[in-house]
């Protein structure tokens, strides 16, 4: 339905867009995002037609939005970050303007007014002045004037921006409902409304597409071995030698204390060969040992993990389904990394036996400045976005000592 054909965007010789390339089919909600300034508003700007791009084309439905026509407008609904209302008309004067400008021919205009105000959930404020509606009804409107021609394709730039808890609920359901009858793509830097909304993501970093994908395949496409976190009470000593036993699962890292003898609370997490999950042979051989399971949780990478990894770095191609072997070396690092506190860096040993003893050593200095970098991204978004900063958790957090092994470096 839309094809997003190497588009870019300068302002100044800056490039705010640089090359994109998505399509969207009818009927998908996709989430847009990306870190302040990243370019989504000026993506969907000339998505829109109220932006022309410096190169590159788009299409909707065979129309060009890049020299766009009343017509190939006329498909589209926007629902800008600051929903365009007039502060001195009221809600149905409002409809009604808007209804004209949209050319909804006059004999339907009574008739789709009224289905706005029911389907947005307008009703008793028909004659209310927009200046005095809360912000949560501004945006009920602003979705309003968005869908009132019913476009083929609703284009919603951080929808629920500045609302409070209970007025997010009622646009996501709003959302949810318009989503079964229009194409919608929606920018927003709620990871959880992706996740609740969107059956697929692009993530676009300083200009670039960096991701596109189902959100579930993404966390899959970046994180293919099945991963358990565990917490035990043993002796490090003899968990060791247990862990070196098996075959079916790698030890990536180990929390203890120095004292190997001494019968203490672990922390070990696990990974598999594939995506095998092996929780139970895994409990039952903690049984066999008779070694108590305080707890037991698969891992995996949060949508928000997804976002940090891509938007910390430089990425060329977006990440649709597959990742270099360096890549899932560099990515379980900063996950075994980002579990321990700061005070325990210093005595962090990387684990992985797929590497070799020299990238051993490069994938320590690597690591040590990945959390760096990791820290700071995670400082500069969640200080773009409160809301991405109330989602971030570091398992492994209030650990007093790390000691990170594996089992050529005990062997
Ligand atoms: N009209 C303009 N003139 C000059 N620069 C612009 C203009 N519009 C956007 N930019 C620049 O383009 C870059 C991308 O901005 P854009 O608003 O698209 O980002 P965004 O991802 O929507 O950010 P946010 O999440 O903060 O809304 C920014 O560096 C911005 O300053």
């Amino acid at each position: 339905m839309l094809q997003v054909q190497q588009v870019s965007k300068h302002f100044d010789r800056r490039r705010s867009v640089d090359g994109i390339n998505f399509e969207m089919e009818r009927g998908e909600i996709v989430g847009f995002l990306g870190p302040n300034g990243a370019g989504k508003t000026t993506t969907m700007r000339m998505i829109t037609g109220y932006l022309t791009p410096t190169s590159g084309q788009i299409w909707l439905d065979g129309l060009p939005m890049h020299e766009p026509s009343r017509k190939a407008r006329g498909k589209i609904g926007y629902l800008p970050e600051t929903p365009p209302l007039y502060p001195d008309m009221t809600v149905m004067s409002y409809l009604r303007f808007v209804a004209d400008l949209r050319d909804v021919p006059a004999r339907q205009q009574k008739l789709r007014m009224s289905e706005m105000i029911d389907r947005l959930g307008l009703q008793g404020r028909e004659r209310q002045i927009v200046r005095s509606l809360s912000k949560g009804y501004k945006q009920r409107l602003g979705l309003a004037q968005a869908i009132i021609h019913k476009p083929d394709l609703l284009v919603l730039d951080e929808p629920t921006s500045g609302l409070d808890p209970s007025q997010i609920v009622e646009i996501r359901q709003l959302i949810r409902e318009l989503g079964e009858q229009h194409t919608v793509l929606l920018s927003t830097h709620i990871l959880q409304e992706v996740s609740t909304l969107c059956s697929r993501v692009l993530i676009i970093n300083e200009g670039k597409l960096v991701a596109d994908g189902p959100s579930q395949q993404l966390d899959r496409s970046l994180n293919d071995k099945f991963q358990v976190a565990l917490e035990v009470k043993a002796r490090p000593a003899a968990l060791h030698t247990l862990l070196d036993s098996w075959s079916w699962a790698e030890t990536n890292y180990v929390l203890a204390e120095p004292d190997e003898q001494q019968e203490q609370l672990i922390r070990v997490r696990l990974q598999g060969e594939d995506g095998t999950d092996f929780r139970e042979r895994l409990s039952l051989a903690l049984g066999e040992a008779r070694i108590p399971i305080l707890e037991l949780r698969r891992e995996s990478m949060s949508l928000e993990d997804v976002f940090l990894k891509l938007t910390s770095e430089s990425v060329a191609e977006p990440t649709s389904v597959d990742v270099s072997s360096s890549d899932q070396l560099a990515l379980k690092q900063e996950a075994a990394i980002s579990s321990a506190t700061d005070e325990t860096l210093h005595s962090v040993i990387i684990t992985e036996q797929e590497a070799g003893a020299n990238s051993k050593a490069k994938a320590n200095t690597n690591a040590k400045s990945n959390v760096d970098a990791t820290k700071e991204t995670k400082e500069t978004v969640s200080s773009a976005s409160s809301d991405l900063s109330n989602t971030t958790t570091t398992p492994g957090s209030d650990t007093t000592s790390t000691k990170m092994k594996d089992k050529e470096d005990r062997a």
